[in-house]
């Protein structure tokens, strides 16, 4: 039978879900929400809606009601996305927040000691804050591209602090559906559904003064168009959340020219890295825009998701800092034959003790030396291609992600957190990158270069480790290490895992045309010019390098995604 009646007042409103780390103020908060909602539940009685011309779909603490014939976006495989939005403005709130509100911050501050962990402090401060009533809510959110509205309302249900949010969409029937998804879960008091055009509104509110202290980006493709508007509506020190889901031109082999065009890099076409390569060229879009406005971006945690990439960055004002960003932007020379890759900066920096006063440091910056490399592989005579300009930096903020771990683990549980495992899983492997070691390399790859059975990974890593190099995995890809090591130490250790002891017998069977002959006999006369490691050190003995990837290779997580559904990916645009 068809139902007919006022959904803000049917018993399905789905109940605020308080999580036990919600202060007294967000109690005070719901109440307030309770007593408003059953006003508006009153005002809008006479709105009627048809339930049964609804689906119902639940994610985290939100109910979404969707048309029966989709009209608005929604891929519920971008849970995982939205789950770890809300941990990371829950981290960054618990890290770096009150950023607008001195007076707030000065007073958060002097309530704690330097000694305690940020987490504890958090909890210390908001505690004596709240009794002392000075930590009100006041984060400001701008999701710019709503859709349906269901990340706003995860937001004002599951993130303390927040004051305010837009949920922007330049669609009518998404900002009917955003509004009609506030009412029917109660948060009218906190979210405001706004039909704009994203770059309109965040101009807008520039020429109104209005800045957001969290902006998320979730569009469809590419991020470009809402680089500039957002990164001048963004608070100082505020939080962006970037997701980018044009791969194929992001990491794909068919665009170098639209990479370019779009993110003023090239990708590291035809390489295993490239979605590292595309993180980095993300970065490298955002940071030079900001740099334009004296910002600085410091990216919080960096991740290629799936089908998109997703970047958590905070942005300062800091024009010290973005004297930093020549130095932090490499261009990368990469074999299209054997994959070894060498990074240029684009810039020096460099420091020294003040002529008068040593104790104050002088820094220089000047322009790059290079090129690292010849026009063809040292390695195996192959051609260089060239990727970048793009970040070149580290992807995270280790303090940044281990409280982003906490909160996952002490905060937040698997009825609401679908994706709290995926999340565990992926973080530790972020957390355990090397963070000034860009790209990583297949160990399968290069053994199949230079016809080697696959060593498995902890051999390689105990082989690099004994000469003195770091390796660790990456979230970005499985199978794969990064190392601080050189390509010719790299090439020396494969080499040496090779079980044949006859290598001559092999060179003779191999094509010398192939680039895995040239690797093999040109290596030993590459290195004697090189003097890199000390050849004698090498083992394939357990070693501390061995013994941390072994570790965490063991760790019962989550570590790359599995086939969730059929036909998961991205979605198109609804007709
Ligand atoms: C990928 S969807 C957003 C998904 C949503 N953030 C979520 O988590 O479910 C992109 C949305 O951006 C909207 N959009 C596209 N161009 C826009 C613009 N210039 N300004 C505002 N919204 C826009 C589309 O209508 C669409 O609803
Ligand atoms: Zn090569």
């Amino acid at each position: 039978m068809t139902s007919l009646y006022s959904y803000v007042n049917s018993p399905s409103i789905p109940p605020k879900a308080l999580q036990p780390h919600q202060y007294p103020n967000a109690m005070l908060r719901a109440a307030f929400k309770r007593i408003r909602s059953n006003l508006t539940g009153r005002i809008s009685r006479r709105r009627q809606i048809n339930i049964d011309d609804y689906n119902i779909v639940q994610e985290g603490s939100a109910k979404i009601l969707f048309e029966k014939e989709e009209t608005v976006f929604y891929n519920p495989i971008q849970q995982f996305n939205r789950d770890l939005s809300v941990t990371c403005i829950k981290a960054w709130d618990n890290l770096y927040g009150s950023c607008g509100h001195k007076a707030q911050r000065k007073a958060v501050a002097d309530l704690s000691s330097d000694a305690e962990p940020a987490h504890k402090k958090r909890k210390t401060n908001a505690g004596a804050a709240a009794t002392a009533g000075q930590r009100k809510p006041y984060i400001r959110i701008l999701e710019a591209l709503s859709a349906t509205g269901l990340r706003a309302i995860r937001y004002a249900h599951e993130i303390p602090n927040v004051k305010e949010i837009v949920a922007n969409d330049l669609l009518p029937a998404a900002v009917e559906s955003i509004n009609r998804n506030i009412e029917y879960n109660g948060v009218q008091d906190i979210v405001r559904g706004n039909q704009d055009d994203a770059n309109v509104l965040m101009y807008r509110n520039k020429a109104e003064n209005k800045t957001y202290n969290v902006i998320d980006l979730d569009p469809y493709g590419t991020v470009t168009p809402f680089v500039d508007a957002s990164m001048q509506s963004i608070e100082d020190g505020g939080l962006m959340l970037v997701t980018c889901t044009d791969l194929s031109v992001l990491a794909g082999n068919g665009y170098p020219e639209k990479c370019f065009a779009l993110y003023g890099g090239v990708n590291m076409v035809g390489h295993e890295a490239t979605h590292e390569s595309a993180l980095r060229l993300v970065l490298n879009l955002l940071s030079q825009s900001a740099a334009k406005y004296k910002k600085t971006v410091e990216p919080l945690l960096s991740l290629s998701i799936d089908f998109y990439v997703r970047v958590f960055i905070r942005v300062r004002t800091a024009p010290i800092e973005v004297k930093k960003l020549m130095s932090n932007t490499m261009v990368t020379y990469h074999c299209s034959q054997c994959g070894s890759f060498s990074n240029q900066p684009l810039g020096r920096v460099t420091e020294r003790a003040g002529k008068r006063d040593p104790a104050k440091v002088q820094t220089k910056y000047s322009v790059a030396q290079g090129p690292p490399v010849d026009q063809k592989c040292a390695f195996c005579g192959g051609t260089h291609h060239l990727a970048g300009p793009m970040y070149g930096g580290a992807l995270h903020n280790r303090e940044f992600l281990q409280e982003v771990l906490r909160i996952n683990r002490e905060e937040h549980g698997d009825d609401v957190y679908g994706t709290r495992k995926r999340i565990e899983g992926m973080v530790t492997l972020a957390q355990n990158e090397l963070s000034d070691a860009p790209f990583y390399f297949s160990p399968n790859r290069l053994a199949s270069i230079i016809k080697l059975q696959v060593p498995a990974l902890k051999t390689m890593v105990a082989g690099l480790g004994s000469l003195g190099y770091d390796c660790s995995l990456t979230h970005a890809q499985p199978s794969t290490l990064k190392t601080n090591a050189p390509w010719g130490a790299i090439w020396f250790v494969l080499r040496a895992c090779d079980q044949n002891k006859d290598q001559q017998g092999k060179l003779l069977k191999m094509n010398p045309k192939t680039p895995g002959y040239r690797i093999l006999q040109g290596l030993d006369k590459w290195l004697e010019t090189q003097e890199l490691f000390d050849a004698s050190k090498l083992s394939f003995e357990p070693n501390e390098q061995s013994g941390h990837v072994e570790k965490l290779r063991k760790l019962k997580i989550v570590r790359y995604q599995e086939n969730p559904t059929k036909n998961w990916g991205p979605k198109a645009r609804p007709k």
